[in-house]
């Protein structure tokens, strides 16, 4: 049976329900059966008459004691059936099914599940299902699937096509996993696993099938990472970095000194570029550690042993600050600086594409314009990217491709622990920037509902008098129609008619024109802008450090780690910064969450938070940020089975590298499959 077939063949996919289902990403039935539950409910122990809850779903058992069907005025027929057990009696109505009647044999119990209502001066329940006592019991066991839907598809379409899918694959779908490995940790056979984690017998059988499609998840991605990996940590590098004298004058030339964190993390860089192998090092810091200026430092030591180096960021907005500063920092000591961004013309592309060849630049800042064909390094020697997980792991393979073995260093935000961020990246070394400057001040942070805004307002005013700037995130680029969420466009419009005239305002949306956008940020990091109001945009790494509010609508629409990175576009300077999260939520759990906010400053304490206050599979962001797309895996509780797909995919390249071996044929299959559907630039 081809998987991979069209969703199309499935009794109720149309054109239109063709496109929902796309929508979720499903396109043939191996998406389909790949689509696993949100979550499930199962059929609870049926109760005693008495203790019914009045306006809920109940269950109860019982005994008919009298039908009859009747014809009500307005020309309906009814089934009146009275069922009493042990503890009293009740009224059970169906409307325009008088079959009814003759299949509720007094001899026999039923379970009945309805609603119970109050109506007519009696309690009743109303048309329940009927079940007979066998079949309700393996109900109670059995977990009935919940799906994630989208506009247009309801559980019951989605439960209909995932049946037909399981129909027309039966058993026939192909064991990937070598029986050794099955065998030697327990997990069960391909074909069960997918139909137990749709339709469970029991808690038993969901969590056998479970472990196995998550080892599945897991080791594929393990196996891709690996196999897309050109570069290991034990090869050796004919890049020679030896002299790091000019260093020495550009660290005396800042503004600052180094925090000791970002000194240890300086000479672990600096080791690695020293040795004969190859870095491969993630560097980690909170919002607001100072990681530019370490990417700074190993770029230029790079340039000044005779190398070009790279700094590939997400946006284009960044790449312009990143641009700046590093001008700034390194200019004065003769290191050429070059950017390179998509919005550019072609005849500055072309210009610089000359100078990257020619080597009239040292450093080379851009986005995924780096990555083009037709740039050719001149002895690309160090390779950084920033907020990598934005970027796929091949963009940044085809980065490092156009060196020779150049040195590699990953920055991030989000903290992540140690071990997992080991296994995630791969196999890269790890350093951490646990330290802010000194003389930060704490970002107060206030979570508040809407009808604070206007005095939100009055201090925005304020702040703006004494020189400062401020930030205001929407969660929408145009007024939606369907949600009641503050947009972009509009609300800068009623924000100039609520704050003084003379403030100047202005947004920034991800679907600006990059030169657009470009030409804002600028504006507000020179305070020609005095509030922003934007999307997300400014999320990663934005530095103004004059702007000292950060006002979120809807926060409630944001997780943890997303919040922590917005607020951390203030607070950045030396002036006492804030942060104000609008919210009109009543969930308890969504003010659990924005009280954390309040409390702590600190990433990896709010990452600890984050975790704990969301579910399986929700996790801190990662989801949000795409830094790994896992459907049932959770890094975090699920730790010692990605452990042990680490070290299984590690073996199973040891004893196959081209995965040429027979038992491994269809895994390899399975693997191509999973790297074209994840990783394809
Ligand atoms: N040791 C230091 N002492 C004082 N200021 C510093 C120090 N290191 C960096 N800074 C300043 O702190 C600000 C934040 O630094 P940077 O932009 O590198 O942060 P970051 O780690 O990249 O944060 P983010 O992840 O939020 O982008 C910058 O204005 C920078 O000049």
């Amino acid at each position: 049976m081809e998987t991979n077939l069209s969703i199309s063949v499935l009794k109720g996919v149309g054109e239109k329900t063709k496109t929902y289902l796309n929508k979720l990403g499903i396109v043939t039935i191996d998406d389909l059966l790949h689509n696993y539950p949100r979550s499930y409910e199962s059929f609870s122990k049926p109760l005693k008459i008495k203790d019914m809850v009045l306006d809920e779903m109940n269950s109860i058992e019982g005994s008919i004691c009298a039908s009859i069907n009747q014809l009500a005025k307005n020309k309906i027929k009814i089934t009146k059936t009275k069922v009493k057990d042990d503890t009293g009696l009740i009224n059970i109505i169906w409307f325009n099914q008088l079959y009814i009647k003759n299949k509720l044999n007094s001899s026999e119990k039923f379970i009945f599940k309805g609603k119970v209502e109050y109506k007519y001066g009696q309690i009743q329940m109303l048309s329940p299902e009927i079940y007979s006592v066998d079949e309700y019991t393996k109900k109670t066991e059995a977990l009935q699937p919940i799906y994630s839907l989208t506009k247009g598809l309801t559980q019951n379409n989605m439960n209909n096509f995932v049946k037909q899918g399981l129909l027309k694959t039966r058993n026939q779908l192909k064991e990937f996993l070598p029986l050794e490995i099955r065998t030697a940790h327990g997990f069960s056979e391909y074909n069960y696993s997918i139909n137990q984690i749709h339709y469970p017998f029991n808690m038993k059988t969901y969590k056998e099938a479970r472990k196995r499609l998550v080892f599945d998840e897991f080791l594929l991605f393990q196996m891709a990472l690996l196999s897309l990996k050109t570069v290991k940590e034990q090869d050796s590098t004919d890049v020679i970095i030896k002299d790091d004298t000019g260093i020495k004058d550009i660290l005396k030339s800042l503004p600052f000194e180094l925090t000791k964190a970002q000194l240890r993390v300086w000479n672990e860089i600096k080791d690695d570029l020293y040795s004969n192998k190859v870095m491969n090092r993630l560097l980690q810091g909170d919002v607001g550690s100072g990681k530019t200026i370490i990417a700074a430092l190993a770029l230029a030591l790079a340039a000044k042993n005779g190398y070009q180096g790279t700094i590939m960021v997400p946006t284009e907005v960044l790449a312009k600050q990143h641009y700046i500063s590093l001008k700034n920092f390194l200019e004065p000591f003769n290191i050429r600086i070059g950017l390179l961004v998509g919005s550019m013309t072609l005849k500055e592309k072309k210009e610089m594409y000359n100078n990257i060849r020619n080597k009239e630049i040292d450093i080379i800042v851009g986005t995924h314009a780096l990555i083009q064909e037709k740039v050719t390094y001149n002895n690309l020697g160090l390779v950084i990217t920033d907020e990598q997980h934005r970027f796929g792991v091949k963009q940044r393979e085809t980065l490092i491709q156009k060196g020779n073995n150049p040195h590699i260093l990953v920055m991030s935000a989000t903290p992540i622990p140690r071990t997992l961020a080991l296994i995630v990246y791969g196999d890269l070394d790890v350093s951490i920037i646990d330290e802010l400057p000194p003389n930060r001040q704490t970002i107060k942070t206030y979570a508040v509902d809407t009808s604070y805004r206007s005095r939100v307002y009055s201090f925005i005013e304020k702040e703006i008098q004494k020189g400062r700037q401020v930030y205001i995130i929407c969660p929408m680029v145009e007024e939606s129609e369907d949600l009641d969420l503050e947009s972009v466009v509009e609300y800068t419009e009623k924000l100039k008619q609520s704050i003084n005239g003379s403030i100047k305002i202005s947004y920034l949306h991800g679907k600006m024109k990059g030169k657009e956008k470009n030409e804002i940020m600028e504006d507000f990091a020179d305070n020609k802008i005095q509030v922003l109001v934007s999307t997300t945009v400014v999320e990663v790494g934005v530095n103004v450090p004059n702007a000292t509010i950060m006002v979120i609508e809807n926060s409630e629409r944001f997780g943890l780690a997303q919040l922590h990175q917005l607020r951390g576009r203030v607070g950045r300077g030396e002036h006492q910064s804030f942060c104000i999260l609008l919210t009109d939520t009543k969930n308890e759990k969504t003010k659990e969450r924005l009280d954390v906010l309040s409390k702590h400053n600190n990433g990896f304490i709010i990452s600890e938070y984050d975790l704990k206050l969301r579910g399986q599979g929700d996790l801190f962001g990662i989801r949000q940020h795409g830094l790994v797309e896992f459907k049932l895996g959770n890094v975090f509780e699920d730790i010692e089975l990605l452990k042990l797909a680490n070290s299984i995919a590690k073996k199973i390249y040891t004893k196959d590298p081209d995965l040429e071996l027979e038992a491994h044929q269809i895994l390899k299959q399975r693997l191509i499959h999973y790297i074209k559907s994840h990783y394809v630039v």
